[in-house]
């Protein structure tokens, strides 16, 4: 978002009034998912505006195979350490499936323990035209919330799994969902898994950025699981995500001459051990 800006109008602190600055001069948002201070400490150093600490903790940290398993409890502490590693960045939480759905109130009192409890700056919710009187309270009470509509994988279930979302007639839906997530007051949409043409139009039709992950080119910004994008995964990765390190085999060619140097006696040598007397 703020590459291209002068170095005086780059912010200290990414806030949410950045985003509609970074629309309104067609800067693109940059946004990875984190789950702990040592990505994120690295996310921010490299310029990467949002850190989102993803339910996909769920299936990256976690080892389950969908984001329904993850609990508040488990996401706060890995939402602290994010906040905690970052000095620029703005940090999101999303709020975990059954944290939210029961209505308004179920829905702001977790939004408050991750503001509290996590230091986070905003939360991010799925769903758009369902969760309007959701995102409006959260609003209200002074928390920015980034909606996130298309594919929501919390209802993965209910969609019929990974489905690219608004195609054909259903398009209708997610203009719907887009302008009733603007209207309650969100800062910012993810677009996931829509055709690229009707998030270009959603895009051009929303005052807030919209924040792509298979959703095209013409965006406002774009977000990936950091863990799909730097190779550290281990099934398949959806189409969406392209490969920018292959991080497994980096720590898997480390570990294996970690384990044939311990095994074989090189490691450690003198200099990595100590003597009796200090000299
Ligand atoms: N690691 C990870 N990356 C993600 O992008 C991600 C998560 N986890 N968890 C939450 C959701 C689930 N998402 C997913 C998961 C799988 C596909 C997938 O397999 N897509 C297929 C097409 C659909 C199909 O044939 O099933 C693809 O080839 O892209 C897509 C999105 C996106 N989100
Ligand atoms: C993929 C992003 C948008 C997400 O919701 C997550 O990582 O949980
Ligand atoms: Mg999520």
């Amino acid at each position: 978002m703020m590459a291209c800006m002068s170095q005086a109008s780059a912010p200290k602190r990414v806030r949410i009034r950045h985003f509609q600055a970074a629309k309104a001069a067609g800067e693109r948002i940059t946004a990875l998912t984190s789950y702990d201070a040592m990505t994120a400490a690295v996310f921010d150093e490299a310029g990467i505006d949002v850190l989102l600490v993803g339910d996909s903790a769920a299936t990256t940290v976690l080892g389950e195979t969908s984001t329904l398993p993850v609990t508040v409890d488990e996401l706060i502490p890995m939402a602290r350490s994010v906040a905690r590693g970052v000095s620029r960045a703005l940090v999101v939480a999303d709020l975990p499936f059954g944290s939210y759905e029961r209505g308004p109130e179920q829905a702001l009192d977790t939004a408050v323990r991750f503001m509290k409890e996590a230091g986070v700056q905003a939360v991010k919710l799925e769903g758009g035209v369902r969760s309007h009187a959701t995102i409006k309270r959260i609003v209200e009470a002074g928390i920015p919330v980034m909606a996130h509509i298309g594919y929501t994988p919390q209802s993965e279930h209910g969609l019929g799994g990974h489905v690219v979302q608004g195609r054909g007639d259903s398009a209708e839906r997610v203009r719907a969902d887009a302008r009733a997530v603007q209207d309650a007051g969100a800062f910012s949409v993810v677009l996931e898994m829509v055709p690229a043409v009707l998030a270009a139009e959603i895009t051009r039709e929303l005052a807030i950025p919209t924040i792509g992950i298979g959703a095209g080119a013409e965006c406002d910004g774009q977000i990936l699981v950091w863990t799909d994008a730097m190779g550290l995964g281990t099934g398949r990765v959806p189409r969406f995500v392209r490969k920018y390190a292959d991080l497994r085999t980096t720590l898997l060619d480390a570990a294996s001459a970690y384990r044939d140097e311990v095994k074989s006696g090189a490691f450690p040598s003198a200099a990595e051990s100590f003597e009796d007397q200090t000299s």
